[in-house]
């Protein structure tokens, strides 16, 4: 039967990057999608505006929502100090397999733990199964219809702190519209909007940084 685009992708990544590289497996992620098939990583342009925002934050606690195939998990990864604990949430089982190969193709594989389920599931139970107080940098790249909920979930079980800063991927394409009025008509986050485009096209997007004042 027919491979998935995810399968097709790791292929790509275990013939052309080089084993225990992060920088070579995200070029040729970037590579393949570019060149073969579109998919819906962060990409290059709006991953360097991850980057800025991680290396700027220097986190203790990670957590990404929305794990795909690993490539903003292996971009945050990279920039993490030893002892950093870097959680990362993946709802589909088969994007689940193919995540863990592409961070252990980088060497990353003791930098994060990928754990499959749904983050309106895993969110709540963050403290007892990994022993998280808070979380320093969030970043939401999973279901735009689930970044309203989720924040709102942060802050019910007590996930966040003054001064931690959530990464929202999307927000214009295709577009939060209902967390975005939310972070922006709060009085408990600071917001920046770095704008950029869908990746690897010419169609606007952006990311949103909110910061919460506790
Ligand atoms: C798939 C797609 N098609 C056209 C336009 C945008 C998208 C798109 C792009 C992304 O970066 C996404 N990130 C997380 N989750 C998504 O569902 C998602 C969807
Ligand atoms: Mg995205």
């Amino acid at each position: 039967t027919r491979s998935t685009r995810p399968q097709r992708m790791l292929k790509a990544v275990q013939k052309n990057a080089t084993k225990g590289s992060p920088e070579s497996v995200i070029s040729a992620i970037d590579y393949f999608c570019k060149h073969s098939e579109w998919a819906m990583n962060v990409g290059d342009e709006k991953g360097s505006i991850l980057d800025s925002v991680v290396t700027e934050v220097n986190p203790s606690t990670v957590l990404e929502l929305g794990t795909y195939c690993g490539y903003s998990t292996v971009r945050i990864a990279r920039l993490l100090s030893p002892g950093t604990k870097f959680i990362t949430l993946e709802f589909n089982p088969a994007n689940v397999t193919v995540a863990r190969q592409i961070i252990a193709h980088a060497g990353l594989q003791d930098k994060v733990t990928v754990v499959e389920g749904s983050s309106g599931d895993l969110i709540p139970q963050m403290k007892e199964r990994f022993g998280i107080t808070t979380f320093d940098f969030i970043f939401l790249d999973h279901w735009k219809d689930r970044y309203l909920p989720d924040i709102k979930l942060f802050e019910e079980c007590g996930l966040l702190r003054k001064g931690s800063v959530l990464l929202a991927d999307n927000v214009i394409c295709p577009g939060a519209p209902e967390y975005l009025e939310y972070v922006r008509n709060s009085p408990r986050y600071e917001n920046r909007y770095y704008p950029a485009h869908l990746e690897y096209t010419k169609v606007e997007d952006g990311l949103e940084k909110s910061v919460f004042l506790g």
